[in-house]
């Protein structure tokens, strides 16, 4: 089935969906700079640099979501869908969606709660939370020097901490002071401790005198034990998520390409498994591996055995496959998944 909303060149025809649209939303800059509408598209942000901008891309071309991004412009609209892209820092991505300007964005579940600390939502603006797209894994943690005096984070009430995440460090802090006083939080009372902005290169504050402490984000924890750190507390864990404004002005497409998203990210989570086996086994079989519904049993042309095909998550698959081969699973068999559509 081809999606349409019958204004970017491709008319409604058989099978086609129709513009489903909920009310016209006027953009004060309404085209692009090549001169395109983009009154007519839905809007999907995605990051325009950084850790997340390669997986974005990765996810839009599994998505057969095609575009030509023209050099420098952050703006690209979609050859086969009602839709435009625009490119945007990952951390200005929750501002746009939230106020609606932007339909879908893909940011990190960081940037989300950095934002909402200093702009609450509220029923009608902020973002909605569609998807988790399962990349982009970190925690934004609180690090102090290795060989220092300091090993809890109320050890930092009162000193020098720098981060990027100013709101959420904020918030963590005046979390812990009122606890410490045995106080309700308040937003009124004046903070001990002194959080500093610093743009990136945070781990960098604490050797140069800048902080006594940082919060900043550890993947793999390279960089913070590189900087002579260690973390001691963890003030969110975080993942890239699909986020979508409360107002999205086309609800059908934003469910379609949710749909594709999630078919890619399932087809990147799972394999596919096959094997044969003695029907006496395969009740212990199944229990290794009962795949996402249940697995899929055929019957073998050699009397008692069946090919049995179930997914499995690719995180699991080296020990199913040791499992399957202990109760007596034979020509075992993965395969990698190009796309999916599941529930
Ligand atoms: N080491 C990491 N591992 C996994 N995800 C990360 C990592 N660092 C950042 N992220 C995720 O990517 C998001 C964007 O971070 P990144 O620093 O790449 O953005 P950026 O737009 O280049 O910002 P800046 O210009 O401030 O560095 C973060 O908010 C977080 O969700
Ligand atoms: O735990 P690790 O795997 O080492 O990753 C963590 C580092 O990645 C991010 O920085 P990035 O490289 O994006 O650069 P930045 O410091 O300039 O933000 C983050 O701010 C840490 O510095």
């Amino acid at each position: 089935m081809e999606y349409t909303n019958g204004t970017n060149g491709v008319n409604g025809t058989n099978g086609v969906i129709n513009k489903p649209r909920s009310g016209s939303r006027t953009l004060p800059f309404m085209t692009d700079v090549l001169g395109n509408s983009l009154n007519d598209r839905l809007l999907f942000a995605v990051p325009k640099k950084g850790r997340l901008h390669q997986a974005c891309l990765d996810l839009l071309h599994g998505s057969d979501i095609q575009f030509h991004r023209h050099s420098r412009l952050d703006i690209a609209l979609v050859k086969n869908l009602p839709l435009a892209l625009i490119f945007l820092p990952a951390a200005d991505i929750p501002t746009f969606v939230g106020e609606g300007r932007v339909d879908l964005g893909i940011t990190g579940r960081d940037q989300v709660g950095e934002h909402e600390a200093v702009v609450p939502p509220t029923a009608t603006s902020g973002v909605v939370e569609v998807l988790d797209l399962d990349f982009g894994k970190c925690a934004l943690q609180v690090q102090v020097p290795q060989n220092g005096a300091l090993s809890k984070p109320e050890d930092l009430i009162g000193k020098n901490v720098c981060t990027s995440f100013t709101a959420l460090t904020e918030e963590y802090f005046r979390k812990l002071e009122a606890q410490q006083a045995g106080t309700e939080v308040s937003g009124d009372a004046k903070l001990k401790t002194n959080i500093k902005y610093v743009g990136g290169s945070v781990e960098a504050a604490c050797a140069l005198g800048v902080a006594d402490g940082i919060v900043d984000l550890v993947e793999s924890g390279e960089t913070m034990r590189a900087a002579g750190l260690k973390a001691i507390s963890t003030v969110v864990n975080t993942s890239a998520i699909l986020i979508k404004s409360k107002h999205a002005s086309d609800p059908k497409l934003v469910d379609l390409i949710t749909a594709r998203i999630k078919g890619v990210i399932t087809a990147q989570k799972f394999v596919l498994c096959t094997y044969n086996i003695n029907r006496s086994k395969l009740e212990e079989a199944k229990k290794i591996a009962p795949g996402k519904r249940a697995p899929t049993v055929t019957t073998l042309e050699e009397e008692n055995w069946v090919a049995v095909s179930v997914m499995i998550e690719r995180k699991r698959v080296a020990v199913a496959m040791d499992e399957l081969t202990a109760v007596g699973a034979e020509d075992i068999m993965v395969t990698k998944l190009e796309n999916s559509r599941t529930g």
